[in-house]
């Protein structure tokens, strides 16, 4: 499994080692051993989520308020997607900034995405599904969301050519402006 640190700080993207032979392909989608040692901080993971999307489907950008902060450890299982964190965490140098990256069942990349950060994705082709592992339990009241295409945020979403579906929930998602106005100043 390798690992690689990416900007804004403390997200991550692991490269699992892939074991082909003549009968298909096998790797460790997961080790606690190996993600402890490149986070620095505990595998212990609350929840395992799975959503399937169509192309064009956006969904996010989402996170939850502390004590529910989750981190997210996000990958694909069919199809690809532009995954998506924005960093929203307390006293960040890098408040609002956004890291994004193609994740799919053809690259095996995964992205950890700490507590703090809101995450999103777009899915480029039909049946797209993400496998997501949470460090804390879904918490409904503590849901917040983030519009997905806020110009102050400014993702480069590669959404030429599709038709993008989101729930009505993320069509009324505040924008960055909202939300920073609003107290707490600090979002997560
Ligand atoms: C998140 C969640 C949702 N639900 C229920 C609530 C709704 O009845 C249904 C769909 O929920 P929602 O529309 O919020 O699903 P997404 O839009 O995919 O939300 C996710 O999108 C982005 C990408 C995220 O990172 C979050 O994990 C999560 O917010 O599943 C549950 O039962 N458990 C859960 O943990």
């Amino acid at each position: 499994m390798r690992s690689t640190r990416c900007h804004p700080d403390g997200l991550m993207l692991f490269e699992p080692t892939v074991h082909e032979d003549d009968r298909g392909a096998f790797f460790e989608s997961f080790n606690a051993l190996a993600f402890a040692e490149a986070t620095g901080t505990s595998a212990y993971f609350a929840q395992d989520n799975q959503s399937i999307s169509s192309a064009g489907v956006v969904r996010g950008l989402h996170y939850q308020l502390p004590p529910y902060a989750q981190g997210k450890l996000v990958r694909v299982s069919a199809g690809r997607v532009f995954d998506v964190a924005v960093d929203l965490r307390d006293g960040s140098d890098t408040f609002g900034r956004w890291f994004g990256v193609e994740l799919s069942a053809v690259n095996h990349l995964q992205l950890w995405i700490p507590p703090g950060f809101a995450h999103g994705f777009l899915a480029l082709e039909d049946g797209s599904e993400v496998l997501y592992k949470t460090t804390e339990f879904w918490h409904r009241e503590s849901e917040r969301a983030l519009r997905w295409d806020d110009p102050d945020i400014g993702i480069a979403w590669p959404a030429e050519g599709l038709r993008i579906i989101i729930s009505d929930k993320d069509a009324l998602a505040p924008g960055f402006a909202e939300l920073t106005n609003s107290a707490p100043a600090r979002l997560a």
